[in-house]
This record gives C-alpha cells, sequence and structure tokens, in this order.
C-alpha cells in the first residue's frame, strides 16, 4: 500500500487526514507515528511558507512524500489574527482552550456582523527529487459568543458555519470533512497527488 506522512503532531489533524484518504488505499501516518520526530520551527509569515517548511524538512529526513498543514483563524476584527500565531495564540504550551478564551475576550460585546472569520488550511507536498507544490482552502463563518459542540479540535466550538447554522464542532465528522478548509485544500491538491505518491 501508498504511505504517506503528514508532517503534524496535532491529533485532530491527523485524525481528519486520515478519514479523508479512502481506507485501504493510502496509508496515513503522522509524526505522532513516528518516535523521535523532528520539530520543525514555524518561521514562516504566511500559513504557506509554514505549510513548505514543514513538508520540506519531514521530507528531507524521511526521504519519502509528506503533506505539511499549516492552518488556523482569521478574525477580520483583528485584523486577520491570530493568522499564523493561531496555534499559540495565548502563549508557546498552545493550548486550545486558553486560546478560545483568549478570542471570546477580545471580541466581546463586539456584534453578530462584525464577528466574520474563516478558516485557512495550507497544504504542501513534499518528495525527495520533486518540486513542493501548495494549496490553499478557506471555510467562512463567524465567532460566536460562546462555546457550542464536542466535535472537531482546536476553534472549532467557537467557529460558526455559515452554511450550516452550527458550529463546526456541532458538525458530525462527515459534515465536517464536507465543508472544511482542510477537505476544501485537499480536494485542489487530489489532481497532482498521483505525481507524488
Ligand atoms: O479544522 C480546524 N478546526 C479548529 N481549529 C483549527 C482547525 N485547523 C486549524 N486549526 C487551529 C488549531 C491551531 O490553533 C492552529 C493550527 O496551527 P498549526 O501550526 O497549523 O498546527 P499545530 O501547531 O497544531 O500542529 P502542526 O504544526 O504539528 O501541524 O489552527
Ligand atoms: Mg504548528
Amino acid at each position: 500500500m501508498k504511505k504517506l506522512i503528514i508532517a503534524t503532531k496535532n491529533e485532530g489533524k491527523a485524525r481528519e487526514f486520515r478519514s479523508l484518504f479512502p481506507e485501504g488505499e493510502v496509508e496515513v501516518l503522522s509524526l505522532l507515528d513516528l518516535e523521535e520526530p523532528l520539530d520543525v520551527e514555524e518561521t514562516g509569515n504566511t500559513f504557506t511558507e509554514n505549510a513548505i517548511l514543514k513538508a520540506e524538512e519531514i521530507s528531507r529526513k524521511y526521504q519519502t512524500t509528506v503533506i505539511a498543514d499549516d492552518s488556523g483563524l482569521e478574525i477580520d476584527y483583528l485584523n486577520g489574527a491570530p493568522g499564523v500565531y493561531s496555534a499559540r495564540y495565548a502563549g508557546a504550551e498552545k493550548n486550545d482552550q486558553d486560546n478560545i478564551n483568549k478570542v471570546l475576550k477580545e471580541l466581546s460585546g463586539v456584534p453578530a456582523n462584525k464577528r466574520t472569520a474563516r478558516f485557512v488550511c495550507a497544504l504542501a507536498v513534499s518528495s525527495p527529487g520533486k518540486e513542493t507544490k501548495t494549496v490553499t482552502g478557506t471555510v467562512d463563518g463567524y465567532i460566536n459568543e460562546q462555546r457550542e459542540g464536542n466535535g472537531g479540535f482546536g476553534y472549532d466550538p467557537i467557529f460558526f458555519v455559515k452554511d450550516k447554522c452550527r458550529t463546526m464542532a456541532e458538525l458530525t465528522k462527515e459534515e465536517k470533512n464536507a465543508i472544511s478548509h482542510r477537505a476544501n485544500a485537499l480536494e485542489k491538491l487530489q489532481g497532482i497527488l498521483p505525481e507524488y505518491i
């Protein structure tokens, strides 16, 4: 079976990638399945730059095809923050609950029509001896007043999906996979992926 490493230490992302690839066709591993994985520093100014950094470094180390995902939340009222700092918004320990609390505090009292936001996902695919390619996917929504739902990960409990009238955390796995920024980006990658795996 073809093997693909997803250059992530985020269990939520790894779970979604496993379910986005048809079972039995591609074996999807993440850095959480490997011993002593590298920690790639995210020094880029954009999601795309960070995805390239992660994909190329991990692909070089394991000499195999790697997809990296750099993603996050852009809130218009905060001029695009937390953006590339989404994971470390409330501090270096990358705590989802602290990050959510910080966003809710910053948007406290802000009316519904000014709470527009989007999730962005940049994917980079890298393979030894091949040119790295990137794609980006997005999904639009609003920042909810409080947490709702237990599904997903990260900022999902406060991300109200425009087209679903529920938060991302209230959607089933299948519903999220049908509309998410990650699924949207992966769809764009499908056409070129066979050249890499
Ligand atoms: O579908 C999503 N639903 C909710 N939140 C999400 C989603 N997708 C990204 N996010 C948030 C989580 C984290 O705060 C940041 C990603 O940061 P990002 O650096 O790309 O990932 P990470 O550090 O958790 O793992 P890694 O770099 O090992 O892939 O955006
Ligand atoms: Mg990261």
